[in-house]
């Protein structure tokens, strides 16, 4: 292997005359998670069915290595060192938890006693023991996740692609679901997440890359990508017009919102600057009744970058600290 676990390079797909992907490169070193984020029709999964063998990339696509393994040479084994689970699992709702498991286990040629020694441990592991004897029609979205993953890890795989894994789920599900991840990458597997949560990729990915238009509009850390947009700010509120009127006047650059007598100036949060307002605040004699540091998140970087506002974050809880 050489230390990336998918290495694509000039990744295109078209679909008639609409260009889907237009040259992606992406590179996912071992035992990482990395997030591919784009709003509805960017692409996602599109690359993940490409890059797991589902369906061909388009021509003029450069090498693809996927486990060490050419995609296009070897399909076969980059089959056998990953897993997918998508927004359409794998799992059969007319069978059991326990059945669709060892279903998985004769799909990856397991013994008949290896593979009841692997359910086991996976129903185990996965909170699924309680459920086992009772379809999977009758599980909640979460153990149905959940049980999806489980007979992905059937095959061992190195590499695991996470189509929307929490799309659809309760806030406790979600959680719950991020730390399966977690542990997943712990044990050293490669995670591979597409989603349209802000929130997710910022919580789970090592890096982010956000699909615009069939190409990668930015490419970084969680931090990395919040620090090349803009947005940090910092809000006053008065609750005496007269206190908000001076300090409208003694301060400069601000954004003024007189009915909610609050003040907005731009600022990237740090120490100098958060000093700098409050001494010219001092020096006029003013108190504004509330200070707040917005800095600035993911949901910045994407509406910058996308243009495409409406992307849900996954909570509504405010993006501004009080400090
Ligand atoms: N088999 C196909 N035939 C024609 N067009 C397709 C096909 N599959 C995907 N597309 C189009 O390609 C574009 C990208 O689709 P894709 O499913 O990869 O997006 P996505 O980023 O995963 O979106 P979502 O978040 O909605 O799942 C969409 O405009 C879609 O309509």
């Amino acid at each position: 292997m050489t230390g990336l676990a998918i290495a694509a390079h000039g990744l295109r797909k078209a679909y008639g005359d609409k260009t889907v992907l237009d040259g992606i490169d992406l590179s996912v070193p071992e035992g990482t998670v990395f997030s591919l984020l784009g709003p509805n029709g960017a692409g996602k999964t599109t690359t993940v069915n490409i890059l797991s063998t589902l369906i061909s990339p388009g021509p003029g696509s450069g090498e693809i290595r996927v486990g060490g393994h050419d995609l296009a040479a070897d399909p076969q084994a980059v089959r056998a060192a990953i897993g997918v689970t998508g927004q359409f699992s794998a799992v059969d709702g007319l069978i059991t938890g326990e059945e669709n498991m060892l279903l998985m286990a004769d799909l990856h040629h397991l013994s008949r006693r290896d593979g009841r020694r692997v359910t086991a441990e996976l129903l185990e592991r996965f909170d699924l023991v309680e459920a086992a004897g009772k379809p999977a029609s009758t599980y909640s979205g979460g153990m149905r996740r959940r049980l999806d993953i489980a007979m992905t890890l059937v095959g061992s795989p190195r590499i695991i692609f996470l189509d929307e894994p929490t799309t659809g789920l309760d806030p406790r599900a979600r959680h719950n679901m991020w730390q399966i991840i977690r542990e997943l990458v712990t044990d050293g597997i490669t995670v591979l997440l597409t989603t349209q949560y802000l929130e997710e990729a910022d919580e789970l990915a090592d890096r982010i890359a956000v699909l615009s238009n069939g190409r990668i509009a930015a490419e970084g850390s969680a931090d990395e990508l919040k620090r090349i947009v803009p947005g940090g700010h910092v809000r006053l509120r008065f609750t005496d017009p007269a206190v908000y009127q001076a300090a409208a006047t003694a301060l400069r650059d601000v954004t003024r919102a007189d009915e909610a007598l609050a003040l907005q100036l731009p600022s990237d949060g740090s120490q100098r600057e958060l000093r700098a307002i409050l001494d010219r605040l001092d020096d006029a004699g003013i108190e504004a009744d509330e200070l707040t540091v917005h800095t600035p998140d993911l949901d910045d970087v994407f509406f910058a970058l996308t243009g495409k506002p409406g992307v849900p974050t996954q909570t509504d809880k405010s993006k501004e600290t009080a400090r």
